[in-house]
């Protein structure tokens, strides 16, 4: 089997394309940036993903972190590659989906890019060469008013080809369903190209990987990872050293609809607190008083779950003044991401993010470099094991000084972490994703 290096553009996209791989049988370990690609683990794992926060970085940035993933990549021993997008090719007109196919094309020396954003498990497919979020064009669903990426036109070849230099071209349902042969040829050396792929079901997207010879840079959701596997073989994993004891904490900074209507449904069964947008948009900080309210709740009952949420309605968004959005939202994230910090030393043992951006952020903030993929809790989310340094963590000037902090050495221990996309899983994922670590 080829060793897979995949560069995913987000956190929770790198998550969701492990978990995919995870089910097909590959031993995948998710590296947060490329430095981070050292270490035991990596040498025996046959895929590795590494998380960037590229998606809307200005399009130099992102060329070159994605190629200083790329390299990492190819040291580690990578001989078949594959870009990790949005499933609904969250981009702009100057990229950054485009300038990343172009870079990987040239600095790995490859031909041809296949794009395949489908993810039918998520409700996304293409067909005609346009992208479908559930029963809508991408350019109808809500997409269309993403803040930094709003999605106007669903037709990908318009989309992409003012983002590449390539030239693009489409493979339609009815010859991917031809099968591996005509695919073979439509990707073949000979005519350099990006070629976007229909794929309305699952069989289409193992169909396309499959015909994928290694000079094929393989691009799109992480529905495409399906035919990444070993013949037939699926496989759920526990978590590597199993469950973790301590506090269930889920902390949201995601305002989409899916996110909303896990809020709602948690709120009736979970002790939950919501941030006062007021009081951070005025400066003050809410990290300590939350960090001590859910030690409190885990005191007063072990393993329940508490929720701490920034929105839950597109109310709490329009209260905002416009140019004060920005502020708030880089508060919220860095308030989520204290009061992760801040419990971590108080019995912190399973975390779950919403929000890709918001996982970024505490991630980073909790330090941590790498993680292994365990059980999933919905299509593209996963419990996954993290190495935390719980004393570092909390003293790095993030955490609040004003909680009392134990005295005891840093030591590295681990907790459960599951990043979840704003868009996925069902209303009860707050709730039941404990039930995994059982
Ligand atoms: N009421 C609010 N006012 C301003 N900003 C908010 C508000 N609620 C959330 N935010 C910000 O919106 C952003 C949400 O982005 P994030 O990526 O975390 O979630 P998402 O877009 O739902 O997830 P994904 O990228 O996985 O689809 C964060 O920066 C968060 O701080
Ligand atoms: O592909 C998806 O939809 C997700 O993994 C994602 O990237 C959301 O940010």
């Amino acid at each position: 089997m080829r060793r897979l290096g995949c560069i995913a553009d987000d956190f929770t996209g790198a998550t969701d394309v492990a978990s995919v791989l995870a089910s097909v049988g590959r031993d995948v370990v998710v590296a947060f940036g490329p430095q981070r690609l050292t270490g035991s683990e990596f040498a025996d794992a046959d895929a590795v993903v590494i998380a960037l926060k590229s998606r809307t970085a200005p399009v130099e940035e992102c060329v070159s972190d994605v190629l200083d993933a790329a390299r990492a990549l190819r040291a580690w021993g990578a001989t078949q590659f594959y870009l990790k997008y949005c499933s609904t090719f969250d981009s702009t007109s100057d990229g950054n989906i485009g300038p990343s196919i172009d870079a990987l094309l040239a600095e790995l020396g490859l031909t041809t890019a296949l794009a395949a954003p489908s993810y039918p498990a998520n409700g996304r497919t293409v067909y005609q060469g346009h992208l479908f979020v559930g029963h809508e064009r991408l350019d109808e669903s809500p997409m269309r008013d993403h803040p930094l990426t709003p999605m106007r036109d669903s037709q990908l070849r318009r989309l992409l080809a003012p983002q590449t230099a390539q030239p693009v071209a489409n493979l339609f349902l009815d010859e991917v369903r031809a099968g591996g042969e005509t695919i073979r040829e439509a990707l073949a050396p000979e005519s350099p190209r990006t070629v976007i792929a229909d794929a309305i079901d699952d069989d289409d997207l193992r169909a396309l990987a499959r015909a994928s010879d290694p000079h094929v840079l393989l691009t799109g959701g992480a529905g495409l990872a399906l035919g990444l596997g070993a013949e037939g073989e699926a496989a759920d994993r526990p978590l590597p050293h199993g469950a973790p004891q301590g506090g269930r904490l889920v902390v949201s900074g995601s305002a989409s609809s899916k996110t909303r209507s896990q809020i709602a449904h948690a709120r009736s069964e979970l002790p939950s607190r919501k941030l006062d947008l007021q009081r951070l948009a005025a400066g003050e900080s809410l990290a300590p008083e939350l960090a001590e309210w859910v030690v409190e709740q885990w005191a007063a009952e072990a393993h329940r779950p508490v929720l701490v949420y920034a929105t839950d309605s597109l109310d709490d968004l329009a209260a905002i003044p416009a140019d004060e959005r920005a502020g708030v939202a880089d508060r919220i994230e860095r308030t989520l991401a204290d009061l992760a910090a801040a419990t971590l030393d108080h019995g912190l043992g399973a975390l779950l993010v919403a929000g890709g951006e918001t996982s970024g952020r505490v991630v980073q903030t909790l330090g941590i470099d790498a993680i292994r993929i365990g059980p999933q809790l919905a299509p593209g989310v996963v419990w996954a094991e993290a190495a935390v340094a719980s004393a570092a963590a909390a003293c790095d000037g993030s955490a609040d000084p004003a909680l009392p902090t134990r005295s005891a050495p840093e030591q590295t221990r681990r907790i459960a972490i599951a990043l979840k996309s704003g868009n996925f899983g069902d209303e009860r994922l707050f709730t039941d994703a404990w039930e995994q670590l059982r």
